[in-house]
């Protein structure tokens, strides 16, 4: 069966996460999306329901399911994945919100490190809620609000309706922190701020920029991010020799790879996921996601340089 895609989305304390999955949940679009609510204690995504006594799944009148998450995370995906076949209970992608205080790395990697979880579902994202009203203070003051940005694939801001601060001084904390995530403001393009909720939808083509690396400090940690696009095609051997380098050379430092790679005899691009030492291959992406090779690569209290280094051996392997 084809793995499940799932989204996590995240975002920090009050940044809109819950509104924009109320509007989710009321769009006919997503009637077969099961929603994971990883806060103990949370404001439902409807509260009359989520509210209303024990059952940790509840079905919603417009046929999405959603989830209280009451044991870990992996125990209430594999979960919903036995009630399908049981059951009969109809999902076909998940979206997981996370608590606002959460680091997501942490949630990443217990998910792509379970066997059961890489069975049937795949990683399709991290979708990151930016509040632009406070998002400034927030990556400042805690290393959980920056975390969440560097690990997005894609940046969701909200508020900027009642923002009274100029959007420059934001979008260069972004950049700086992650400079590859693709970027939306939710008041300009509602339907699309949607959209980016949906796993399936085909992987956004991200702009050819040039390589670049980024070193952000702050005060518990550093995260310094690297990412280049070269043309070509990879053999399957120089990739695995030199994932397997990489995750020796850098350890736990390095939080998250994620690359599209041209791959020798294989049709469509091949997509790639790491995260602290695990990598996996959620499956190909859809020839449209362009003949390039992308790889981005986001660490911990590492000299970006070195991240450069490592892709700049990646780069040398292409055969053709
Ligand atoms: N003006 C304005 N208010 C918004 C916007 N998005 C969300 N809000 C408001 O911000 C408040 C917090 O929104 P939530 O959706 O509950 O935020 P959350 O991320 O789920 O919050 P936590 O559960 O605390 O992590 C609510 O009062 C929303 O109505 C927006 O784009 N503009």
């Amino acid at each position: 069966m084809t793995p499940t895609p799932v989204v996590l989305l995240t975002g920090f304390l009050g940044s809109g996460k819950t509104t924009l999955l109320n509007r989710l949940l009321g769009s006919p679009d997503f009637a077969d999306t099961a929603v994971v609510i990883n806060e103990a204690g949370s404001v439902g995504l409807d509260h009359a329901l989520i509210e209303k006594g024990e059952e940790d799944v509840v079905m919603l009148e417009g046929g999405c399911i959603c989830c209280r998450l009451r044991g870990s995370l992996n125990r209430t995906l594999n979960d919903l994945v036995r009630r399908r076949a049981k059951d009969g209970m109809g999902f076909s992608r998940v979206v997981v919100e996370t608590s606002g205080l959460a680091d997501p790395e942490p949630i990443l990697h217990a998910l792509v490190a379970d066997p059961l979880f890489v069975r049937h579902y795949a990683m399709s994202g991290v979708v990151t809620v930016v509040d632009a009203v406070h998002a400034l203070d927030t990556l400042a003051d805690h290393v959980e609000g920056r975390m969440q940005v560097a690990l997005a694939d894609r940046l969701l801001i909200t508020k900027t309706d009642i923002a009274t601060h100029r959007r420059a001084p934001l979008e260069s904390a972004l950049t700086a922190l992650n400079p590859m995530a693709d970027r939306l403001v939710a008041a300009e393009m509602p339907d699309a701020a949607l959209v980016w909720l949906d796993p399936g939808a085909v992987p956004s083509r991200r702009p050819n920029r040039t390589p670049r690396c980024h070193a952000v400090p702050s005060d518990a940690v550093e995260i310094a991010t690297a990412s280049r696009v070269f043309p070509g095609a990879l053999s399957r051997c120089a990739i695995d020799d030199w994932l397997d380098h990489t995750s020796d050379l850098f350890g736990p430092a390095l939080l998250r790879l994620k690359g599209i790679l041209q791959v020798e005899g294989v049709a469509e691009p091949v997509v790639l996921h790491g995260v602290q030492g695990l990598v996996y291959s959620p499956g190909t992406a859809p020839r449209e996601a362009g003949r390039d090779n992308r790889m981005v690569l986001i660490a911990r209290d590492l000299p970006a340089v070195l991240l450069e280094d490592a892709l700049d051996r990646l780069a040398a392997r292409v055969v053709h």
